[in-house]
């Protein structure tokens, strides 16, 4: 068919009118086809580009409401110490005055037991979480040293009739 008039633009009809079947070169369909494909695939990668920042945003702000939870807490990420050979790695500090709030002051109410080295306490965490907290005794005679080797043995060591070491306060005089 040749048309030799003027160019009309057929969307211009709303009703009636026929299908109108075009012959086009192959390669013509082939840039329409390599279109749609380039169209797909930036479209993916620019909806997985926005899905893993989503995720990466959610991700850094838990990371950074629980070190804000931590260091509200007193307890630092991660620590590592050196006393004389030994070093320890792993438990979370707490600091004496966060242990003294969670037993009451250590009050007589919340012992749960005596151990050669000290008295048990039952000891609630501003987070709500229940912890066992021993206190070294000043008349244990135990010593720096022997404290960090019975940390250093106790959080390497795993086992159902041991509790677990979940932290460690380390004050001058007040060790827990
Ligand atoms: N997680 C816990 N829950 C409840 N009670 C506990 C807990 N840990 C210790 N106790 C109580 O405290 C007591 C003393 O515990 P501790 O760990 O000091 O005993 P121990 O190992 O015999 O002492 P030590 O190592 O100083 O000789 C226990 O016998 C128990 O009654």
């Amino acid at each position: 068919m040749t048309w030799s008039a003027d160019l009309i633009d057929t969307k211009g009809f709303s009703v009636g009118g026929t299908d109108l079947f075009l012959r086009l070169a192959a390669s013509e369909l082939e840039k329409r086809q390599s279109h749609k494909t380039i169209v797909i695939i930036a479209s993916v990668t620019i909806i997985g580009a926005t899905l893993a920042a989503v995720l990466i945003f959610f991700l850094r702000r838990r990371i950074m409401q629980r070190g804000k939870r931590e260091k509200a807490e007193g307890i630092p990420n991660k620590y590592n110490f050196e006393v004389g050979q030994l070093e320890l790695q792993e438990p979370p500090l707490y600091t004496y005055d966060m242990l003294r709030n969670a037993t009451n002051n250590f009050d007589e109410n919340n012992k749960l037991g005596e151990g050669g080295f000290g008295l048990v306490y039952k000891g609630i965490l501003e987070s709500r979480q229940v912890r066992a907290v021993k206190r070294l005794s000043t008349s244990s005679g135990q010593g720096l040293e022997e404290f960090m080797t019975e940390l250093k043995v106790i959080s390497k060591l795993q086992h159902r009739n041991l509790v677990k070491l979940l932290g460690c306060c380390i004050g001058d005089e007040k060790k827990c």
